[in-house]
């Protein structure tokens, strides 16, 4: 009784001196990193390095990205970004962190950013150890190969023929010579999601059809954001339960869970069908005994997981390039040019007709530059006993990583970085682009766990974009979604697109194909 009553009478003592402890050590914690981590010798602001508190709001705000691209420009090419994080702006980092090299294994990746969900089998994204990873990879492999895309083109073909049927009905309807205004993310978000659906889950979600989003797509994103709360809430575990409550409402933790069970009975309704036909599923090599191939439950996670890979990567870069086109209609002139050149009929075009066309390829690797899909990049941690990276020492479990934007976008490496130059990437070059550094941008990552959907990847953003251009004029539109300014979004893990409007004219001379 008497404790209690002395407890009651100095409460307010008892609150104020332990503030005054927790401010003490926050105090001691934040001199400590900033003047003696063995970090302290990185160049980076006192208020990114004595806490993680400021880039944590950073991730909350969306804008990692730009203002890990602002700490570059104004603290050099290696920066520190957080207590126990550098970043790099230095082309040969990629290799240097994410590629075996010389008997240095490539750097892994962390837990808190890339652990499996609770209940969840494990994937090709969250298989941390190096030799399961390669089991992984080996029996994926050969769904990948350029090869496999050649047999998938079909299955390609009849979902972008859609695509484009779909926007001709749009066209067909509005004044003649007016044309119409559409919002192509939507529409490019429909044919990605179509096809890698139709790949990997062998029926697609029927975007195109009804042209609207399946409710498993529209839940990608907002899952996606949740997820990127919960794995930086993972700084902190000890706030992690109550913070993680109050970030990620549970309708959206029962919307994953719902969205979980989706996949996995697409998956299954896949695998019990008799169709004969080269998707992903059929070329991934299957073994339950999870030796010489993935077990089904590996399957299911990792089906999961292309699907969103595939589909948001692809459609930030075809909606990117397309803003970037619409706002530069001279570059969009010469490559429709080319395009219309390259085949004389709809059915002339194949992707061995696009392969090589050297305008279209710049267009879609200067679109790579300007609009990563991923910016804020992909964390590793160096290695427990430490590691060196392009000269500076990093103690173990440093966290590190290349972040593409203060690469693609630096004028240390590129001409005129933040403008859309094509040219830039021809063989035949001007002279102003002769000293950029082509190899800072690895749009699809670099060593053992870089995108094995690149082939497919490239397939498809040379038969949409190089359709679309074909067989329609595009224009800006002057609505306000046509202005949209791609830079200027925000960033989840992938890039939180906003509508973007554009003005769609059949070419001239061609008949519409619903007449
Ligand atoms: C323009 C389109 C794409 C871009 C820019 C892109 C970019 C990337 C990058 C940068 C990584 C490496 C991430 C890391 O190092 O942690 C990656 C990994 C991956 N990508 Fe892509 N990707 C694209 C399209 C695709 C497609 C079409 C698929 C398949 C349908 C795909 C499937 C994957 C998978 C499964 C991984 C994980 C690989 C592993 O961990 O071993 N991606 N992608």
């Amino acid at each position: 009784m008497a404790l209690l009553a002395m407890l009651v009478e100095n409460f307010g003592k008892i609150v104020l001196s332990t503030l005054a402890a927790f401010l003490s050590y926050l105090l001691c914690y934040a001199i400590y990193n900033i003047y003696f981590h063995p970090l302290s010798h990185v160049p980076g602001p006192i208020l990114w390095t004595s806490t993680r508190l400021r880039y944590l709001l950073s991730i909350w705000s969306g804008y990692l990205h730009t203002d890990i691209q602002d700490l570059h420009r104004k603290y050099g090419q290696i920066i520190r970004v957080a207590p126990d994080e550098v970043s790099f702006a230095v082309p040969d980092a990629w290799s240097q962190i994410y590629s075996n090299t010389s008997g240095t294994p490539a750097f892994p990746k962390s837990k808190l950013w890339h652990g499996a969900a609770p209940g969840r089998p494990m994937s090709v994204l969250n298989a941390l150890d190096p030799k399961v990873h390669a089991r992984f990879r080996k029996a994926m492999d050969p769904a990948f190969t350029e090869k496999a895309v050649r047999a998938q083109e079909p299955v390609i073909q009849t979902r972008v023929a859609l695509f484009i049927s779909q926007l001709d009905k749009l066209v067909a309807a509005a004044k003649e010579n007016e044309g119409v205004i559409v919002n192509i993310v939507r529409w490019l978000a429909f044919v990605t999601f179509d096809v890698v659906g139709d790949l990997g889950f062998g029926e697609t979600f029927g975007c195109l059809e009804t042209s609207e989003y399946h409710p498993w797509v529209s839940m990608i994103f907002t899952s996606l954001r949740a997820a990127t709360y919960r794995a930086s809430l993972r700084y902190y575990p000890q706030l992690s339960p109550l913070m993680g409550f109050l970030a990620v409402p549970k309708s959206v933790m029962q919307q994953q869970i719902q969205h979980w069970k989706q996949s996995v009975d697409k998956i299954n309704r896949r695998l019990a069908s008799e169709k004969e036909r080269p998707d992903l599923i059929s070329m991934m090599k299957r073994d339950d005994d999870g030796v010489d191939g993935i077990t089904t439950a590996e399957l299911q996670a990792t089906t999961s997981v292309l699907i969103v890979a595939g589909s948001e990567t692809t459609v930030s870069v075809l909606s990117g390039t397309t803003n970037y086109l619409v706002k530069n209609p001279d570059k969009l002139a010469l490559l429709a040019e080319e395009v219309r050149r390259a085949c004389n009929t709809e059915r002339d075009i194949t992707l061995s007709a696009f392969k090589d066309l050297p305008y279209l390829n710049a267009v879609l690797q200067e679109g790579l530059r300007l609009c990563n899909p991923t910016p804020v990049g992909a964390p590793r941690v160096t290695p427990p006993g430490g590691a060196t990276v392009c000269g500076t020492w990093l103690p173990g479990e440093t966290f590190v990583n290349v972040h593409p934007l203060a690469l693609n976008r630096s004028p240390v490496m590129f001409h005129d970085p933040n403008a859309f130059h094509p040219e830039r990437w021809l063989s035949s070059a001007p002279p102003a682009f002769s000293e950029d550094k082509k190899n800072a941008v690895q749009a699809f990552g670099v060593g053992p766990r870089s995108c094995i959907g690149r082939p497919l990847a490239w397939a498809e953003l040379r038969l949409i974009l190089g359709r679309l251009v074909w067989r329609f004029d595009l224009q800006e539109a002057d609505t306000e979604a046509g202005r949209l300014d791609w830079q200027s979004q925000r960033v989840f893990s992938v890039v939180e697109r906003k509508p973007f409007e554009v003005r769609l004219k059949l070419r001239q001379g061609l008949a519409p194909i619903h007449a």
